[in-house]
C-alpha cells in the first residue's frame, strides 16, 4: 500500500444503532512556558540583540482530522506507533479533551479505563471496590453486594488475603486486574479501555478478552487501545491504525493489523 493512502473497508456487519460518531476531529495540546524550539544558545543570543520575548506557547498537534462512526455491539481496536494519538482520541471520546475543530458524539457518557484510573493507593483493594462502584453510579446496597465479586474476578485474593492490605502493596498487575474487574462489574454503553490489560498476565489477559467480548456481545460499544495485537485479534474484528495523529486504516482486524505490522517493520 502507498504509504500516503488511507484504507477503509469497514464490512456492512449487522451491527446496532451508533454509539459513537467522531466527526473530523482535530486535538492540539498547548504546553505554557514551554519556550518553543527558540531555547538554543544562538536563539537567545538573538533575543538579547533584538529585545524580542522567547515564545512561550509550543503546541503539540495529537489528531489531525480523525472520522468514523462506532455502533452497538462493536469493538473496536485502536493501533499505532508511540505517539500516534490513540490515548488523545480516546480521551476525547470520553470528553476530557475538547477537540480544537470538529466534534464527538456519544450515546451516554462514555467510561475510561486507563492505567491512571483513580483508585486510592493508601485505601484497600475491597475499599476502592466498594468506591468504584459509588463512583459508577450504584447504590450503597448494589455496591456492597457486588464487592466480594469484584475481589474475586480480579484474583488479588490468589496469593493471600490482599483484598484487605492497601493498594500500594499491589504490584502493577494487580492493581491493573482490580481496576478491570471494577470497571467490568457494571454494563457499559461504551467502554475505553487505555492499555489497561497490558500489565496482567497471560491467565488474567485471557480472562479480561472474554469479559470485553461479553460486553460486546451486550450490545456495548468497547474500544482498546493497545500494543498487545495479541489482545487486539482476540477481542475486535474492527481496527482502526492512527499514524502521526491520522487514520491509517479502518476495518477487519486481521488486514489493518497485517499492513500495522509490514509498515513497523518498514520503519
Ligand atoms: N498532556 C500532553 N501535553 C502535550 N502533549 C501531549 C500530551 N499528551 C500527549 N501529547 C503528545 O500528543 C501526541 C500523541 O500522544 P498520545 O499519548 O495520544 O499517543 P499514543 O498513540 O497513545 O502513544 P503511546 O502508544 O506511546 O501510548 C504525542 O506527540 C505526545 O507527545
Amino acid at each position: 500500500m502507498d504509504e500516503t493512502e488511507v484504507t477503509t473497508r469497514v464490512a456492512p456487519a449487522p451491527y446496532g444503532k451508533p454509539t459513537v460518531i467522531v466527526d473530523d476531529v482535530h486535538i492540539v495540546y498547548r504546553i505554557h512556558g514551554a519556550g518553543g524550539a527558540a531555547t538554543s544558545p544562538v536563539a537567545g543570543l538573538r533575543r538579547m540583540v533584538t529585545g524580542s520575548r522567547a515564545p512561550t506557547i509550543r503546541e503539540v498537534y495529537a489528531v489531525k482530522g480523525v472520522s468514523f462512526v462506532a455502533h452497538e455491539g462493536e469493538a473496536v481496536g485502536l493501533i499505532g506507533s508511540n505517539g500516534s494519538g490513540k490515548s488523545t482520541l480516546l480521551r476525547a471520546i470520553a470528553g476530557l479533551l475538547p477537540p480544537e475543530r470538529g466534534a464527538v458524539y456519544t450515546s451516554g457518557q462514555p467510561s475510561l479505563l486507563g492505567v491512571n484510573a483513580a483508585l486510592f493507593n493508601d485505601l484497600p483493594g475491597e475499599r476502592n471496590a466498594l468506591l468504584g462502584c459509588l463512583a459508577m453510579g450504584m447504590g450503597r446496597a448494589e455496591a456492597r453486594a457486588l464487592v466480594p465479586g469484584i475481589i474475586e474476578y480480579s484474583g488479588i485474593n490468589e496469593r493471600g488475603d490482599f483484598a484487605s492490605l492497601p493498594m500500594r502493596t499491589y504490584s502493577s498487575g494487580m492493581a491493573a486486574r482490580l481496576r478491570f474487574a471494577i470497571a467490568s462489574a457494571k454494563s457499559h454503553e461504551v467502554l475505553l479501555i487505555d492499555e489497561a490489560l497490558a500489565t496482567g498476565d497471560a491467565k488474567f489477559r485471557k480472562r479480561s478478552e472474554e469479559r470485553v467480548k461479553e460486553m460486546r456481545d451486550s450490545a456495548g460499544t468497547v474500544f482498546l487501545v493497545s500494543h498487545a495485537i495479541g489482545s487486539i485479534r482476540e477481542t475486535c474484528e474492527r481496527t482502526i491504525w492512527l499514524e502521526s495523529g491520522v487514520i491509517r486504516g479502518d476495518g477487519p482486524t486481521d488486514e489493518i493489523v497485517r499492513e500495522y505490522e509490514a509498515f513497523s517493520k518498514r520503519r
